[in-house]
């Protein structure tokens, strides 16, 4: 049986900068990464993805924009992560570390893509540009897409 675990992941965008999280511990561990986590019972996806952004960032938000829909799947386990991709501009707060994440502004030229998850470096450029993306990856173990696709969409089927 397959099952779906519900995350969100959130990128706070400055002009020519992007907010992203060293991860400290857990799924992801030594990653660098948007802010974001499992969605709890009797919240909304955005909640969750609000709630995250505080705990792990520091940073308040009230106005995210849903950007991407990722699945991810790993050979010999039985559940789908369903990753909910948000941004946001506009925040209050100052990044402050967390015992989750270490933040840190990158330019979006700089962006550590051999320090992150494997996908990232292919879906990024579309949010980078400013586009909506939804996208399956097959992965073996953490390091290695068996295939994927990715498609740009202008609205999520959920
Ligand atoms: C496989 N390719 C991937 N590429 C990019 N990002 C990925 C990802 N797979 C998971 N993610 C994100 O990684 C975070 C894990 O969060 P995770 O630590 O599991 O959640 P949460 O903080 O609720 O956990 P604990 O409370 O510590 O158990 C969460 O933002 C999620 O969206």
């Amino acid at each position: 049986m397959v099952n779906r675990k519900i995350l969100s992941l959130v990128f706070v965008r400055e002009s020519t900068k992007i907010l992203l999280g060293f991860k400290k511990r857990g799924f992801g561990q030594g990653r660098w990464n948007g802010f974001g986590g499992k969605v709890e019972q009797g919240e909304t996806i955005e909640e969750g993805a609000i709630r995250e952004l505080q705990e792990e960032a520091g940073v308040l938000s009230h106005d995210l924009s849903k950007i991407g829909l990722l699945e991810f799947e790993f050979v010999g386990e039985p559940t789908i992560l369903q990753v909910h991709v948000f941004t946001t501009t506009s925040y209050i707060g100052l990044p402050t570390e967390s015992d989750e994440m270490k933040p840190q502004w990158f330019e979006v030229d700089r962006v550590p893509f051999d320090e992150m998850w494997p996908d990232d470096s292919l879906w990024f450029p579309l949010m980078l540009k400013g586009a909506k993306f939804q996208g399956y990856f097959l992965f073996h173990g953490h390091h290695n897409i068996l295939k994927y696709n990715l498609e740009e969409v202008e609205r999520f089927k959920y």
